[in-house]
């Protein structure tokens, strides 16, 4: 039985490593330097980044040129997100050597250019649903755009070949991932999925481990290692087949 993944996260606003709460702009809380966090996680053993340009996803700017010295420095696998809704955008993010982006807003607001572009790049492309209940949002999460399961039966039709799902109500919130709506997602997709939203403890981790045969792939973790509930050493020793 495959390992589950785990993804540690550096979101980048206004030039800073941030978490934020319920994805709000406005609840940061400040970690210094995007490329330390990232050569940390690197150090101790991460084999994936979960990379987020914040202000670009709230359209408050963007962090391009931080966001691609960060991925420019990893020796491991980078999923790269946040603003990336056109050709100029997505040319950019694949630029910096990323191994895939994660789309929130662009599959909601304009999914003939992500149909377009999931058949041109294959498994380099994967789409962020992030919920509100059964309600996607976009746009920083400020904007309602549709019903997940009708989304998630268009994007398999179109070949998506990847979900991160993340539960906002749960995002930096350390109150335990969503565990039922990973499960529904498992249930309507056979494409790998991604957990993003509430991990606090490694105790979350081992039972979203228990989901890897329903079809979980990997597992985002913020606020759980910025807040130091626990080292990254003993998550991935958690996760461990
Ligand atoms: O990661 C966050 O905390 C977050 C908060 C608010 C909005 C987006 C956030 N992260 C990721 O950014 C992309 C969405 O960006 P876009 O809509 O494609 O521009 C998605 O992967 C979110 O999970």
């Amino acid at each position: 039985m495959p390992k589950l993944e785990l993804l540690p996260a550096v979101d980048v606003r206004d030039g800073q490593a941030v978490r934020l709460v319920h994805g709000e702009s406005g609840s940061e809380t400040s970690y210094g330097s995007p490329l330390e966090a990232a050569l940390a996680w690197q150090s101790s053993g991460a084999e994936w980044l979960h990379l987020v340009d914040l202000d670009a996803a709230f359209g408050t700017g963007d962090n391009r040129a931080l966001i691609a010295e960060v991925a420019g420095a990893m020796d491991i696998k980078v999923e790269l997100s946040g603003g990336i809704r056109d050709d100029a955008s997505l040319a950019a993010a694949l630029a910096t050597g990323c191994r895939r982006v994660n789309l929130g807003t662009a599959a909601l607001e304009t999914p003939e250019w992500v149909a377009k572009v999931i058949a041109e790049h294959g498994d380099k492309i994967a789409v962020g649903l992030d919920v509100r209940g059964t309600t996607l949002r976009g746009r920083g999460w400020t904007r309602d755009g549709g019903d997940l399961y009708e989304t998630l039966a268009r994007l398999d039709s179109e070949g998506c070949a990847r979900y991160v799902v993340t539960d906002i109500a749960k995002d930096g919130t350390l109150q335990g991932p969503n565990l039922a709506l990973l499960r529904d997602v498992c249930a309507a997709t056979d494409k790998p999925v991604v957990a993003s939203g509430g991990v606090s403890s490694l105790a979350d981790l081992r039972a979203i481990s228990l989901l890897v045969p329903e079809g979980v792939e990997g597992a985002i973790v913020g606020k759980a290692l910025y807040a130091e509930a626990f080292t990254l050493e003993e998550a991935l020793k958690a996760v461990a087949a």
